[in-house]
């Protein structure tokens, strides 16, 4: 047992330049924990409130300012001499005081950081590494990466809709090999775009952001590197999309910006079976937008079976909306943000309910990050066997890789890698 003695929230910057919460736990052993927030560009309508500000330039720090305020206040007040190894009791605690049903009175990320926190302090303590401290003897899968390797939507200023284009190396040995082969792919595709007059700027998750109007431009480009650096579309690497759709559904129909046509929903839905027909494609994130839920039926009748279909803006990691959307029989899979929800208990919650009805979990970041790799160990301590963490530049994205690099190096001959085995709906060949 090992108390809490001290709560230290403090400002510091994320990727994008932006104001966000730090904390620092300190045990009565002397033991540390440190945790950093990370904040979303497109965020589902039912996420968790952090305390942040809208326009960045002009605010710098006002909203995050009273998170910090929160858990140097209330939160400390309240959380300080708790037994830091009892997250549920310590994360109880944060709800309660909050008091609201998304946390937005005292801010998500005044909650989050301050969960996290108390999780790394208590696992110092325990003279465990995080993952093993939460995962026990048992969490030793490495998830298979998603690597984001050209950006768009709100992720990027070019006209493409998708935000996400990842690859995925399923045929990977290991998760050392996995990130090996996903750094070679994005070079080679780095080389490609600029052989074609492309510019090679990257968007937020460190993915090249070219000036493409169709995804099936960019899935070309992505195909041919994958083939071009020695390696087999579909079975040594595939592809996983994350149209972020929320972002382009406006009245009922999907307004692609870059073809310059409105598609309804089924002619989207129609337009990414011909994707999932023409391309290795395994995954696909938010194809359609949190408020169609006849899309989000059609999309799971008609692809359910042969992709993985993961809700990110549907299910925001709240226990709730997955059970929801588990009996309404939508999506196979769910995208896993701790910040969406605010506490470390609630997304192990949500994640345990995801596995128990069968579907799949991929732990993610946020567009918005930090130096912080905590996910890295939570990909590993759930066992959820994916992750994805951005591209394969920019160290807010290289930091999770390197992380799960050295859990692997750790685990030695207990390791064990993913590959494609976690995937939900048939892979393709
Ligand atoms: C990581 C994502 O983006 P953001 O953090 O902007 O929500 C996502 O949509 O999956
Ligand atoms: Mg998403």
């Amino acid at each position: 047992m090992s108390n809490i003695v001290k709560i230290h929230g403090r400002e510091i910057l994320d990727s994008r330049g932006n104001p966000t919460v730090e904390v620092d736990v300190v045990l009565d052993d002397g033991s540390l924990g440190r945790a950093a927030v990370p904040s979303g560009a497109s965020t589902g309508t039912r996420e968790a409130v952090e305390r942040r500000d809208g326009d960045p330039g002009r605010y710098h720090g006002k909203g995050v300012r009273a998170a910090i305020g929160a858990v140097n206040g209330e939160i400390a007040a309240a959380v300080t001499g708790m037994d830091a190894a009892e997250q549920s009791a310590v994360d109880e605690t944060l709800i309660a005081l909050d008091g609201t049903a998304n946390k937005s009175r005292l801010g998500a990320n005044a909650a989050l950081g301050v969960s996290l926190a108390v999780a790394k302090a208590a696992a110092v303590s325990a003279g465990q590494p995080l993952y093993r401290f939460l995962g026990g003897a048992d969490a030793t899968l490495l998830p298979l990466p998603l690597f984001n390797i050209v950006n768009g939507g709100a992720h990027a200023d070019n006209p493409l809709d998708f935000q996400e284009f990842m690859i995925a190396p399923v045929g990977a040995d290991t998760l050392a090999d996995a990130v090996r082969m996903g750094s070679e792919v994005f070079h080679t595709l780095r080389g490609a775009l600029r052989a074609a007059s492309h510019n090679t700027n990257v968007g937020d998750e460190g993915g090249f952001a070219p000036t493409m109007a169709t995804a099936e431009e960019v899935l070309a480009f992505v195909r041919q590197a994958i083939t071009d650096t020695g390696y087999t579309p579909g079975t040594d690497i595939a592809i996983a999309l994350d149209p972020a759709a929320s972002e382009f559904y406006h009245g009922g129909a999907y307004h692609y910006r870059g073809e310059d046509r409105v598609r309804t929903v089924e002619e989207h839905v129609a337009y990414l079976a011909g994707l999932v027909d023409a391309y290795p494609i395994v995954s696909i994130e938010d194809g359609v937008a949190q408020d169609d839920l006849d899309g989000w039926k059609l999309i799971t009748e008609r692809l359910g079976d042969r992709v993985q279909l993961v809700g990110d803006d549907v299910f925001c990691t709240n226990v709730t909306l997955l059970t929801d959307g588990i009996k309404a029989g939508i999506a196979n899979s769910i995208l896993v943000k701790v910040n969406q929800i605010g506490t470390l208990s609630e997304m192990l919650t949500t994640a345990r309910t995801a596995h128990e009805a069968g579907y799949s979990v991929v732990m993610s970041h946020r567009s918005g990050e930090t130096e912080d790799t905590t996910i890295a160990d939570l990909a590993v301590a759930t066992g959820c066997g994916q992750i994805k963490t951005g591209s394969l530049s920019r160290s807010d994205r290289t930091s999770k890789w390197n992380q799960l690099i050295r859990i692997e190096e750790e685990l030695g001959s207990a390791a064990r890698y993913a590959g494609r085995t976690t995937l939900t709906g048939q892979a393709v060949s």
